[in-house]
């Protein structure tokens, strides 16, 4: 039996699911999104090929794709969960696992505002899952079982490398993964605008910043036990060169705290918008 999936929510992070997930070979029959605009969910349909319901067109755009679901992906701001979960609440299959991708929200949030045993997830992805290549952290709700959680795993597991984790350590995986990708590409940009003030082509530039991380990357994904990211630089690194003067100029201004307190300021900003979430 194919897994019939809803996706409530359907911008960018439940975007960049849905096309990992198309990509590994789910039917588009299979899946129904929704939106809040009818301009947004026509655009979002001709995008993935898959119907989208709009919250403008029909009150009962998000009731009517969760109670044919299995998998229910939550993929609305976090503000917006809890009263997404009431409204769906009567409409769920008893079975259907409820799966939140929202920063902040936690388990017992969703929980308490579903019918009591309704199997949740609380899950933190990251855009690259739309290439196959994403980062996925999952902590399992009170009523979610073993085979629940492994058959989601599986699903996002096509898409990207999937870490099942106490909740405790979610915002953590926020602040290095969740986040991640956007800490990439602010080092492409202005890998790119480097060049660009050294007279490179802007176009070249990109490219060369794209090329230069897509292959760092690789290598990190395939020395994975043998060398690891200080030795891959370090292997770059001859001493006395060019690479050392880049290295030395972003201790000099303090690049590694740097980077450890943004990543560090993401968990703490999600475990914020908790606090006021809980009021
Ligand atoms: N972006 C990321 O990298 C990332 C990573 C991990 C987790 N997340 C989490 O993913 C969630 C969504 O973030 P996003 O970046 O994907 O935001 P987004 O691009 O703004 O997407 C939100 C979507 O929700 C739709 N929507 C709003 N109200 C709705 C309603 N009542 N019913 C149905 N759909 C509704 C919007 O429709 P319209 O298009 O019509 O406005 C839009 O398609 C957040 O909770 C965030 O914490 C995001
Ligand atoms: N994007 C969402 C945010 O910025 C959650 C992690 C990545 O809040």
């Amino acid at each position: 039996m194919m897994t019939k999936i809803a996706m409530l929510g359907l911008g960018s992070m439940n975007g960049a699911i849905l096309t990992g997930l198309l990509g590994s070979g789910v039917p588009t029959e299979d899946v129904v999104g929704t939106a809040r605009s009818a301009a947004s969910a026509q655009q979002r349909s001709q995008q993935y090929g898959v119907t989208v319901l709009s919250e403008e067109h029909d009150d009962a755009a998000n009731t009517t794709a969760a109670a044919q679901a299995d998998v229910v992906f939550l993929g609305v701001k976090p503000h917006q969960i809890v009263d997404l979960c009431s409204g769906i609440k009567d409409a769920l299959q008893p079975q259907a696992v409820v799966v939140s991708v929202a920063a902040a929200v936690t388990v017992e949030m969703m929980e308490s505002a579903l019918a009591p045993g309704q199997p949740v997830l609380r899950a933190m992805p990251n855009t690259p899952m739309s290439v196959g290549a994403g980062v996925v952290g999952l902590s399992p709700g009170s009523a979610v079982g073993h085979d629940q959680t492994e058959m989601v795993a599986q699903l996002l597991g096509a898409a990207g490398s999937v870490h099942v984790l106490d909740e405790q350590q979610i915002d953590a995986l926020t602040g290095v993964a969740g986040s991640g990708p956007a800490y990439a590409f602010y080092l492409a940009e202005h890998m790119a605008a480097a060049g660009v003030e050294m007279g490179l082509d802007p176009e070249l530039a990109a490219d060369l910043a794209a090329q230069t991380i897509y292959g760092a990357g690789k290598m990190l994904i395939e020395n994975r036990g043998q060398n690891d990211a200080a030795q891959l630089r370090r292997n770059v690194t001859s001493p006395n060169g060019t690479t050392q003067k880049a290295i030395e100029t972003f201790d000099a201004a303090g690049m590694d705290a740097t980077i450890r307190a943004g990543a560090q300021a993401s968990a703490a900003r999600a475990a914020e918008i908790t606090a006021q979430l809980r009021g």
